[in-house]
C-alpha cells in the first residue's frame, strides 16, 4: 500500500544480534511510498535543514521527541485470536482441563459472525496498539470467521498469518471437524480466501493449523502435511506444553518414536513450521528439530498461567534452533509482546536458579526474540524485525516519561519515569521492564501508520 515518503528523525534501537542491541541517538531513516526503507543516518549532524538527503526534500518528517526513540515492530508468533475475551481467564486449570472448561465453549461460539467480528476487531487493535506489527493467529475451525479475521488484518493494516485450526478429535461434537477431509477442505477454503484478498500474501499469510497432535487424528495430520507439500503455506501447531499432553501423545501415537516425531511422520516439521511451547522435548526431538529447522515460539506467560512448565530457552539458543516469542493469548493473559519479553526474561531467571547463571536472559536477548527473532520464526527475517535498507518500515514510536524539577512525571507515560541520569541502553530497559502500550504513541506497518494515541502528533 502507498504511503508518503517520510524520514524518521531523532533515536532508534534495534537488535543487530542476539547479543547487541545498536541505539543511534541521532538517526534519520528514510522510508519510500512502498513503505520500504530505503537509507539509514546513523549520525546526522544538522537535521534543521533537511538538506542532507537530496530528492527527500519533500519527505514527511516525523521527528521523536528528546525522550522518544523508534523500534521495531513487535512479531507475536502465537497468539489465539478467537481466546482474547478469556485473556486473564484461567484459575488453577492446568492445560487439557483448561481446553474443555474455557477454551471450546468460546471458541466454539464462532458460528456468530457478529460475535466474532467484534472480538476480531478489538483483538486486532488492541495488539497494534502493543506495538505488535505481525502477528500469527490461531483462528476457530469456522471457515467464515477465520476468513473474517484475515479481512479485518488486512483492513487495519496489521500483518498477519492467519490459520483456520483443524481439529477432529478429543473435543466436543459441537467443535470438532467432521472427518480428516472437511479439515483440509476447509483449510484450502481458507487458503484461497486468503489468495483472494492478498494474492501474493504480502501483508496477509494463511497458515496449516493443525491444533496439537491429540485434537488430530493420524490421517487429519497426514492429509494437512500434504496440503503443505502442495501449496508451500507455513503451519503451525503446538508442541510438548504439558507433562499429561506428552504422556497422552504417546498413548495416541504408540508407533511414533516422540511427540516430535509424529507430527515429522506426517510431513509437518518443516523448515515453514511453527511450534509452540516445546518445554518438554528430549534431546533427540530437539536434534531433530534443529536438523529439520523448524521453528519454536516460546510462550513464558501461559507456560507459567497454565502451569505447565519452563522451557529451556538457552539450550534451544546454543543448538542453533530459532526462537521467537507468543503471547499464546488466553493461556497468555496479555496481548503485549513487551509483557512476554519481560517474563522470559523472568521465566530464564527460575531455569537458571536450577540449571545454572548460563540459562539467564538479557534485555538485549528478550528483545531480540520479540524482533529480529520473531522475524526468522515466521520466515520473513528480510524484511522485519529491524532497520535496514530494504527492510519494510514496520515500526513503534515509544515515548517515555520525564519527571521534571517539580518531581511530577508525564501522566500518559505510565510508569516509564526518566530522571534525567539515564544513558539510552538504561532508557530501553526501564521501557522493557516498566512500560506499557502507553509509551507505544504511534506503529507502523510497510509505512502505513496503523496505530496512534490520542496525543501523539506527527
Ligand atoms: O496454550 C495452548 N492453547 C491452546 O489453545 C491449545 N490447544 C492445544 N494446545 C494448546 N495450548
Ligand atoms: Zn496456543
Amino acid at each position: 500500500m502507498a504511503a508518503r515518503k517520510a524520514i524518521y528523525l531523532g533515536t532508534f534501537a534495534h537488535c543487530k544480534t542476539l547479543q547487541e542491541l545498536e541505539i543511534c541517538p541521532n538517526g534519520a531513516i528514510g522510508v519510500d511510498e512502498m513503505g520500504v526503507i530505503a537509507f539509514v543516518d546513523r549520525h546526522v549532524k544538522d537535521t534543521s535543514g533537511l538538506e542532507f538527503r537530496p530528492g527527500w526534500e519533500d519527505a514527511e518528517i516525523v521527528a521523536a521527541s528528546e525522550s522518544s526513540f523508534f523500534f521495531p515492530g513487535f512479531i507475536d508468533t502465537h497468539i489465539h485470536a478467537s481466546q482474547y475475551p478469556n485473556a486473564g481467564i484461567f484459575g488453577n486449570s492446568t492445560l487439557l482441563d483448561w481446553l474443555n472448561i474455557y477454551t471450546f465453549p468460546l471458541e466454539g461460539s464462532f458460528t456468530s459472525l457478529s460475535k466474532a467480528s467484534r472480538i476480531y476487531n478489538r483483538v486486532v487493535s488492541r495488539t497494534l496498539s502493543h506495538g505488535t506489527t505481525t502477528a500469527t493467529y490461531h483462528a476457530t475451525i469456522h471457515v467464515p470467521a477465520t476468513n473474517l479475521l484475515a479481512d479485518i488484518c488486512k483492513q487495519k493494516g496489521q500483518r498477519a498469518f492467519v490459520g483456520r485450526v483443524c481439529m477432529d478429535r478429543m473435543s466436543p461434537d459441537y467443535y470438532r471437524d467432521e472427518n480428516p477431509e472437511t479439515a483440509v477442505r476447509d483449510s484450502r477454503a481458507c487458503i484461497e480466501h486468503v489468495r483472494s484478498i492478498d494474492p501474493k500474501f504480502e501483508l496477509i499469510t494463511p497458515v496449516i493449523t493443525p491444533r496439537f497432535a491429540p485434537s488430530c487424528s493420524e490421517a487429519s495430520l497426514r492429509g494437512l502435511g500434504e496440503l503443505h507439500e502442495e501449496t508451500g503455506v507455513p503451519c503451525q501447531t503446538h508442541i510438548s506444553e504439558n507433562k499429561s499432553e506428552v504422556a497422552l501423545v504417546k498413548e495416541l501415537f504408540p508407533k511414533a518414536k516422540s511427540y516430535t516425531h509424529v507430527y515429522d511422520d506426517c510431513g509437518l516439521l518443516t523448515s515453514k513450521m511453527i511450534l509452540a511451547h516445546a518445554v518438554y522435548l528430549s534431546e533427540e526431538e530437539r536434534a531433530l528439530i534443529k536438523t529439520r529447522d523448524a521453528k519454536i515460539s516460546h510462550c513464558p506467560a501461559s507456560n507459567t498461567a497454565l502451569t505447565s512448565g519452563a522451557a529451556r530457552i538457552r539450550d534451544l539458543l546454543d543448538r542453533g534452533i530459532t526462537v521467537g516469542l507468543g503471547t499464546d493469548v488466553s493461556g497468555g493473559y496479555s496481548p503485549s509482546i513487551l509483557e512476554e519479553a519481560r517474563q522470559a526474561m523472568l521465566v530464564s531467571r527460575h531455569v537458571a536458579m536450577q540449571d545454572g547463571d548460563g540459562a539467564k536472559l538479557s534485555t538485549e536477548e528478550v528483545l531480540y526474540l520479540a524482533t529480529r527473532g520473531g522475524a526468522r520464526v515466521v520466515g520473513l527475517e528480510d524484511k522485519i524485525g529491524g532497520f535496514e535498507v530494504g527492510m519494510d518500515w514496520d515500526a513503534q514510536m515509544v515515548r517515555l516519561g520525564t519527571v521534571s524539577g517539580d518531581g511530577q512525571g508525564d501522566l500518559d507515560t505510565g510508569l516509564v519515569e526518566l530522571f534525567g541520569g539515564e544513558d539510552w541502553s538504561e532508557c530501553v530497559a526501564k521501557w522493557l521492564y516498566t512500560g506499557d502500550d502507553r509509551n507505544t504513541v504511534a506503529v507502523w506497518v510497510k509505512g502505513r501508520l496503523v496505530h496512534q494515541v490520542a496525543t501523539y502528533r506527527p
